[in-house]
């Protein structure tokens, strides 16, 4: 039995949901002023709110975006966030109420995926979401991190002041990408709730040949004490795009050029970007940290296989189930020119929430088949699956 009802939340209703999901999510307090700077990135839009008695006990939203698959396209998507239940009414099924109605509301806006960053691995795959891509934590010694001779120079970095970098940033990230599969557009809206940040910490960006061309955001926390005055500071990347790899490496050499800092932290970067190999000492540059980077959701199988390209080979037939959106169970015909619905017989059974593992290319067919993720009925599917869906390391590299 239900006790409350899911409803699209209202205009007047936005203060109190942020402040709802602020303890949900534990943020630090969030006061008058809070809202002052950040309600604007926090619109009523697409947002579902759960009511028991008349009051807000969940919430679930999401902003339209576009997301690069391989091959290039941008593929229209739902870039979910803001989601938390009050804490006393959690595990009463609140969530798996607002996530059915998310996801039909994608469905009717023609939306063929859904994309978020999960708080705990746990909760989404039940909702068919599986992790597309994934990212690492770089950490690196900055006495030792000196460049090779034949590391690539780049152009000029300039540091810039937070108005100028409000309106640079949104322009220059749009030139730069989104290319890689699993990036995505940035909106007003995501920019109007990131500004507030940039201000919090600095902004440089690269010139090169053809103008700007990179840049990065980042802060500095300040580790000196009394007993530890050789500690110094460290750097913490927020946001790092390169159009190229000059652009790239001159970022970094930037970065590591900073004085009194003791090591760059760099969370969050794509799983190929080689700061390591770049360094005379390889070792300077730690991966501390793989992580689940976004987790996505094939909203409409059909338009979002049809969206993304494949490699040669023969054709494999996906039998697909869907418990959530059942309308996507069935057989797919996946070849390198076309997907189509089909009633010949599967090579490969599996959950819509492991296809999304598969595809934008960070996993792959034959190791998902070797751990009992898919189910192989014919003996050389795999292999086939790998030919069509490998592609090159995807990577999201937006926090929403
Ligand atoms: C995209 C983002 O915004 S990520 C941020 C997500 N929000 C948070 O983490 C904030 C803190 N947590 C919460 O607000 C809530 O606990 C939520 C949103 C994670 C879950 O909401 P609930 O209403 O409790 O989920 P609901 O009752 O629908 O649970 C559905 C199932 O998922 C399970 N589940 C839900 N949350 C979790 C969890 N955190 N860990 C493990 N299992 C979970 C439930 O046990 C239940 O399982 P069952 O179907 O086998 O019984």
């Amino acid at each position: 039995m239900t006790d409350f009802e899911v409803r699209p939340l209202a205009e007047g209703e936005r203060r109190e949901a942020f402040f709802m999901l602020g303890r949900a999510l534990h943020f630090p307090a969030l006061d008058d002023e809070t809202w002052e700077r950040r309600g604007a990135g926090f619109p009523a839009e697409r947002r579902f709110g759960a009511f028991a008695g008349g009051e807000l006990i969940g919430l679930a939203g999401s902003a339209a975006t576009e997301l690069a698959v391989p091959g290039g396209r941008a593929v229209p998507a739902a870039a979910v966030d803001g989601v938390g239940v009050r804490a006393d009414h959690t595990r009463r099924g609140v969530l798996t109420a607002l996530m059915g109605e998310q996801l039909r509301d994608c469905a009717r806006r023609g939306e063929p995926l859904a994309a978020l960053h999960a708080s705990e691995t746990a909760i989404y795959g039940r909702f068919g979401y599986g992790i597309a891509t994934r990212a690492k934590t770089l950490r690196i010694h900055r006495a030792r991190a000196a460049f090779r001779a034949d590391a690539p120079a780049g152009g000029r970095v300039r540091l810039v002041p937070p108005e100028e970098a409000e309106k640079v940033l949104p322009a220059l990230y749009h030139r730069i990408g989104p290319r890689r599969p699993g990036m995505i557009a940035r909106g007003a809206t995501w920019w109007r709730w990131t500004n507030p940040r940039l201000r919090e910490g600095m902004v440089a960006v690269h010139t090169g040949p053809d103008g700007d061309d990179g840049f990065v955001a980042y802060r500095s926390e300040n580790r000196q004490s009394f007993t530890e005055p050789e500690a110094g500071a460290a750097l913490v990347v927020r946001d790092l795009h390169a159009a190229n790899m000059a652009a790239r490496a001159a970022l970094w050499r930037f970065l590591l050029s900073v004085d009194l800092v003791a090591e760059v932290r760099a969370p969050n970067r794509p799983l190929d970007e080689p700061v390591g190999a770049m360094l005379a000492d390889p070792r300077a540059c730690e991966t501390i940290a793989v992580d689940d980077g976004l987790w996505l959701r094939l909203v409409d199988v059909q338009a979002a296989l049809s969206a993304r390209s494949y490699g040669t080979g023969a054709p494999v037939v996906l039998e697909v189930s869907d418990p959530v959106l059942p309308e996507n169970s069935g057989r797919y015909s996946v070849s390198a020119d076309a997907v189509t619905r089909t009633d010949a017989p599967a090579d490969l059974r599996l959950d819509v929430d492991v296809l999304a593992m598969l595809y934008l290319g960070d996993q792959r067919v034959s190791g998902l088949a070797e751990l009992n993720r898919i189910h192989v009925l014919t003996d050389d599917a795999p292999a086939r699956g790998d030919a069509l869906f490998g592609s090159g390391i995807p990577w999201c590299g937006t926090p929403f």
